[in-house]
């Protein structure tokens, strides 16, 4: 898991002779600034806005004060793949469920951090913009809520006793752990949980971090070793103290599963079935496969492998007595890899150092496409614990998720073994062209791109002439190539045929794509119950990636129809 980004923000308050107001500011060292100040622009926007909080504002004026900061706040608040498909925005103007929730948290905080009891005359504004937002906020709850059903027959034994450690060892906590159908254990709220409450909070003195490497026996011998690193010593040190019965921790890794099933422990037969996937792409490079070729699939090597053999049996024959040979099989090894891949967490300690982490207790916490979590991953020097706050409203009985961080369906199953429910935005194909540079005659900030993708259309709004479902950069991308004093989306003939000849190229390369998919052929495989967990992910990921392809293929047909009409039009004129 990645901890969620933090505010990086953009948020100031100012106090002048009329009151306070709110600031709004993109800042010039976002990444993304120079598209970002463009999409500003055309809303009628600026880099930094002031938004007085007048004390006679009426019930008007504060709902428009609060659509000028969610329109601003969400520009701010784009990450790179929103901003390249950002001109699909939903009907409600939101870009994504992610970017909603973070943009409404990012006002709440700001409306939060103005000194409401000096607010005297302005302080019904105040508390009627706080309301709308948490309104807003409630209302986005509703709308996403995470289907999860939680099977009560399942006893979890060994992680109620982990929480009753956790608590003892100065825990608190707001969920409990139950058995949630098809994603093994998760956190679900005991109480209802608002905005702002701490669902989890957990001392540092029992994360597992590299510190207790530099306790261990173990450090002696690894710490003089070239090369390794801080993650490679918790890994071997988290393989031997799972089979001690002394360990502080003991109670952490009774509740581990024997087997995590993530992609890395795929068998032959659902690594053939990803044939012609993003997924096995992901998955051979996670593993480093030397010579990618599916005939010696069984044959392969790959940088686990390499990096365990570097490792053993040479420590166990040098220091049996700290690295028992029992403990340390190749096994054990892809089965710590799977732990620290599926459970870890980085965290920002005090001290200022980013450290990889397993957090006992946290590490229930299943991951949501529309989270209850999504600011967690910074250590409150104050109080030396590590908080979970919930940035939108979880009822009691309701599964309590997290954000894992912007993943793609590839990369969850390759490192965590699951497909999440619904539309995953970060599903997108990239498209391999040699992106050279096109000279471009106006503002080149919105065009200029080093890669491009596609994501399925049924994501997009806009499928009209010029657009086609189809992101924007890739088509003005692909126009420019064929013309690149064409600056207009005119309906004029000459530009028709351009249009044309880029939805033929772009069928054309998918229906490529979708050929070296084969057909669907492995769903026979499906025998409910009976099918092995990989071949299932995998056919089930083969299938969403045959339907992105799909979308684009028929998404070019419908656009090469519209445009032979619009040309026809001006035959039969002519
Ligand atoms: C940090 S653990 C969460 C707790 C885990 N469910 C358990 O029983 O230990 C991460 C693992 O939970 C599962 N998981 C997390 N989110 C999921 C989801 N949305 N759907 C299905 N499985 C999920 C995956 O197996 C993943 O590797």
């Amino acid at each position: 898991m990645e901890s969620a980004e933090l505010c990086s923000s953009d948020k100031t308050v100012d106090t002048d002779d009329d009151g306070y107001s709110i600031v709004l500011e993109l800042h010039g060292d976002d990444p993304l600034f120079d598209k970002k100040k463009k999409l500003l622009h055309d809303k009628g926007f600026g880099v930094k806005k002031q938004i007085p909080l007048k004390s006679s504002s009426s019930p008007d004026l504060i709902s428009k004060t609060f659509e000028t900061m969610l329109q601003m706040g969400r520009i701010v608040r784009l990450d790179e793949v929103e901003i390249y498909f950002g001109e699909f925005v939903t009907q409600s103007g939101s870009y994504s469920t992610r970017n909603e929730l973070e943009t409404l948290n990012l006002l709440l905080s700001l409306v939060e951090s103005l000194p409401a009891s000096q607010m005297h005359e302005q302080l019904n504004v105040w508390k009627d913009l706080q309301s709308t937002i948490i309104n807003k906020i409630h209302e986005f709850g509703n709308q996403n809520k995470v289907d999860a059903k939680i099977d009560r027959n399942y006893i979890c034994e060994t992680e109620k006793y982990l929480v009753q450690w956790g608590e003892r060892n100065g825990a608190r906590t707001k969920l409990e752990i139950a058995y949630v159908e098809g994603a093994g254990r998760g956190a679900i709220a005991v109480e209802d949980l608002n905005i702002g409450d701490i669902g989890l909070e957990i001392p540092v003195s029992i994360i597992i971090s590299e510190v207790l490497v530099y306790k261990s026996d173990m450090y002696n011998i690894l710490g003089k070793m070239d090369g390794m690193s801080s993650e490679t010593m918790l890994l071997l040190w988290s393989m031997k103290e799972k089979h001690n019965c002394e360990s502080k921790f003991k109670n952490y890794f009774d509740t581990l599963p024997e087997e995590f099933n993530t992609g890395l422990s795929f068998g032959v037969h659902a690594i053939m079935a990803l044939e012609g996937t993003l997924l096995l792409e992901e998955i051979m490079q996670a593993k480093e496969v030397i010579g990618l070729s599916m005939h010696c699939l069984l044959k392969y090597t790959h940088h686990l492998r390499i990096q365990y053999d570097e490792l053993f049996p040479a420590l166990c024959n040098d220091y049996p007595d700290i690295f028992p040979s029992e403990f340390y099989t190749w096994e054990q090894f892809l089965w710590a890899c799977e732990l620290w891949y599926s459970n870890s967490m980085k965290v920002m300690f005090a001290d200022g150092k980013l450290r990889t982490c397993l957090i006992p207790i946290a590490g229930f916490l299943n991951h949501s496409l529309s989270p209850h979590i999504v600011h967690y991953g910074k250590v409150d020097s104050a109080t030396n614990t590590l908080k979970f706050p919930l940035s939108r409203p979880c009822s009691a009985g309701e599964q309590c998720c997290l954000s894992y961080g912007k993943f793609s369906t590839s990369h969850l199953i390759t490192f965590y073994g699951f497909s999440p429910q619904g539309d995953n935005p970060y599903d997108v194909i990239p498209i391999d062209i040699d992106v050279g540079q096109v000279d471009c005659i106006e503002d080149c900030s919105m065009s200029n791109w080093t890669t491009h993708m596609v994501w399925g259309t049924w994501l997009s709004n806009n499928h009209n002439i010029f657009h086609y479902g189809l992101p924007s950069p890739l088509l003005d991308y692909l126009r420019r190539v064929r013309n690149p004093t064409q600056q207009e989306k005119k309906l004029v003939p000459a530009n028709l045929e351009i249009e044309l000849e880029v939805l033929e190229d772009l069928q054309s390369t998918f229906s490529g794509m979708l050929e070296n998919l084969g057909d669907t052929g492995f769903a026979d495989d499906f025998d409910g119950e009976n099918t092995s967990w990989d071949l299932k992910l995998a056919v089930e990921f083969k299938d969403l990636q045959r339907r992105i392809v799909s979308s684009i293929i028929t998404s070019c047909s419908a656009g090469r129809k519209l445009v032979e009409n619009e040309l026809s039009r001006f035959m039969s004129e002519e």
